[in-house]
């Protein structure tokens, strides 16, 4: 599948700190990425990158396989929805009068009003007053000015912060939509694996500027898989047993970490090790969770 967003040794310093580092992100198309870091990781700073609101230190941005530069980021952000920060409207004008300005603005028919009222389900809340709506509502008309003329990608900073459950749960849904029933990429930025792990197929994980995962989201899963734990009396000499039958032996504590064995696998190597007076006294099924590896790979307690 061909990436619709593709970054190169993308950099941005503030001052001296180098707040994005070398960051080589790739969206593919169909996608919902799901680009998750903890606060201050700096994911907004790389969605503003992409979106020309910050200038980039270093590196390049390839969006719809063109390079962008001075020259044609113009053209290229008029294929891009985008929802960054809160949403700005006129409190004083109704839903769909809000949709008519961006309309107008952008050149677009009316008749795209109506279209992107159905698909944020605001239609019955057309004619009420922007100021009157309710934070998930807000949010929703947000996301339907940035779907105004179809753009093929769209890129959403933390759409559901702020929302009850039941806002966080319909903007969840409306994004996982947006593929299907829109032919659309979606780039969407999280502080919460929870959300990212429900409406994600791809995923990239920022830790301090930096990417340190990026995958589907099933390579992120595999990398929960079970293991066995087992603890000897004589830890040193099982593992260079086991690894001597060539068994990917890591250490944790008092425990050696082996692989998802099956039931006659494992009776095997315990009487391997038994047959070398190495006696086990402890075998237990480990499940790493994504709040494990995701601790891991950032160093920061995950939020669910
Ligand atoms: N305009 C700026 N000037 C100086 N430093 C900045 C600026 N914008 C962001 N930073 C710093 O860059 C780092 C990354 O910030 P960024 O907002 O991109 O993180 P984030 O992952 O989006 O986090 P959050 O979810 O808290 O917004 C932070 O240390 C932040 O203080």
């Amino acid at each position: 599948m061909a990436d619709i967003i593709k970054t190169n040794g993308l950099c941005k310093q503030y001052g001296k700190y180098l707040r994005v580092k070398d960051l080589d992100l790739s969206v593919p198309e169909g996608a919902v990425y799901g680009f998750l870091g903890p606060n201050g990781a700096g994911k907004s700073t790389t969605l503003k990158m992409i979106l020309g609101l910050v200038k980039p230190t270093s590196g390049s941005i390839t969006v719809f396989g063109k390079t962008v530069s001075a020259k044609n980021r113009i053209p290229i952000l008029k294929d891009i929805g985008s929802l960054i920060e809160s949403p700005s409207y006129y409190g004083h004008l109704n839903g769909y009068e809000n949709l008519q300005i961006i309309c107008t603005l952008k050149g677009l028919p009316e008749k795209e009003i109506d279209r992107v009222l159905h698909i944020v389900r605001l239609e019955k809340q057309k004619d009420k007053k922007a100021d009157q709506y309710s934070l998930g509502m807000k949010q929703r008309l947000g996301l339907a000015c940035a779907l105004l003329g179809s753009p093929k990608l769209l890129i959403l900073d933390e759409p559901t912060n702020g929302l009850d459950p039941a806002g966080i749960q319909e903007m969840r849904e409306l994004i996982c939509s947006l593929p299907k029933e829109c032919g659309m990429t979606v780039l969407v930025s999280s502080h919460l694996l929870s959300e990212i792990d429900q409406m994600a197929t791809n995923v990239g994980i920022i830790s301090k500027g930096e990417l340190v995962f990026q995958n589907g989201l099933s390579a992120l899963h595999q990398k929960s898989s079970r293991r066995i734990a087992i603890r000897t009396l004589d830890n040193e000499r099982s593992a260079s047993i086991l690894q001597e039958q060539e068994i990917a032996v890591e250490k944790q504590q008092e425990y050696l970490l082996l692989p998802a064995f099956d039931d006659l696998e494992l009776a095997r190597y315990t009487k391997k090790l038994f047959e070398h007076n190495i006696q086990v006294v402890r075998i237990e099924q480990r499940e790493k969770s994504l709040e494990d590896i995701f601790l891991e790979l950032t160093g920061t307690a995950v939020s669910l």
